[in-house]
């Protein structure tokens, strides 16, 4: 990968107007909300890619709520702040997707965030365990993401939950042709691989006002708008804790790089039972 250069355009007053990044700045990017214990996972995610020897900076996409001194501690760990604005879907639809996740929106940002050809969208609650730089040479126009599991609670008013269908095993429960189209391919939105790019992020704001909030918020919203150039990766990139109890057989632990912190509490209830 060519050295992260940037070319910055300035105006006959000498001031910075915008700076374009040369076609190889990459980094990895979080998004953190908020007065609560978010903020640790940031520092978490940042130490983690520095002991991974990660050759690219950690951006954290924060909203206005972070205080600041938690601001002044993801600083002292190297982290890149953009603040951003918060994303709301249709007003008063909110009660469609779980209240818990319509903060998730905001995470639309992070497609303004131009100054970088490429990116590794990281959730606050994972942790990277190895090296996985090699991600952002992966060839471009495509959104990169590892396959998300239904056999959650979380996922309980879902159609495939009721039939007890999971992608992650299709053949267990086979989708019956009744049910309508078989659901395409889905991912969790906990980690991703993307390019920032201004036309799609209006493109996803224009399309956010005009489409109902669902269960899993802006997870869903991105499945729909990447549907069709989403290309699934390994767990190993993006291991959600559920798998391990839900498919252990699609799980190789020699290969896990990355492991996703997310799991209904319920479950961690029962485990520790
Ligand atoms: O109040 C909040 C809720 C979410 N987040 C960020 O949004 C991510 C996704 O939310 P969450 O981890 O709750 O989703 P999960 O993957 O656990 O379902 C978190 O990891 C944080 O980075 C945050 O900073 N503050
Ligand atoms: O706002 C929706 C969220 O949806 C996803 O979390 C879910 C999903 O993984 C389910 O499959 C699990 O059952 C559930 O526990 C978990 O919370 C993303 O990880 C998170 O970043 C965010 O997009």
């Amino acid at each position: 990968m060519a050295p992260d250069t940037t070319t910055t355009f300035v105006n006959n007053t000498g001031t910075d107007l915008v700076k374009q990044a040369s076609i190889s700045s990459c980094a990895y990017v979080t998004f953190l909300a908020g007065d609560g214990d978010y903020w640790k996972g940031v520092v978490g995610l940042a130490k983690g890619l520095r002991k991974a020897e990660s050759k690219y900076p950690l951006v954290v996409a924060i909203l206005p709520d972070v205080p600041e001194h938690h601001r002044k501690i993801l600083v002292s760990q190297g982290c890149i702040l953009r603040e951003i604005e918060p994303v709301h879907p249709p007003e008063n639809q909110t009660q469609f997707a779980m209240a818990y996740y319509v903060i998730n929106y905001s995470k639309l940002r992070i497609w303004e965030f131009v100054e970088y050809s490429k990116m590794i969208y990281l959730d606050g609650d994972i942790q990277v365990f190895y090296n996985v730089d090699h991600l952002f040479d992966m060839p471009d126009g495509y959104f990169y993401a590892v396959m998300d599991c239904f056999c959650e609670k979380t996922w309980s008013s879902s159609p495939q939950y009721k039939i007890g269908y999971c992608q992650q095993c299709p053949d267990k429960v086979k989708w019956s042709a009744e049910m309508g189209p078989k659901p395409p391919l889905y991912f969790n939105a906990g980690m991703f691989v993307y390019e920032p790019n201004l036309s799609t992020y209006h493109d996803l704001l224009r399309t956010l006002k005009v489409t109902p909030p669902t269960l899993f918020a802006e997870q869903d919203f991105l499945n729909m708008f990447f549907r069709d150039v989403y290309k699934p990766i390994p767990s190993d990139y993006n291991l959600v804790m559920a798998m391990l109890w839900r498919h252990p057989e699609n799980i190789n632990l020699d290969e896990v790089k990355v492991v996703h912190y997310c799991a209904a509490v319920s479950i961690y209830h029962s485990l520790l039972q």
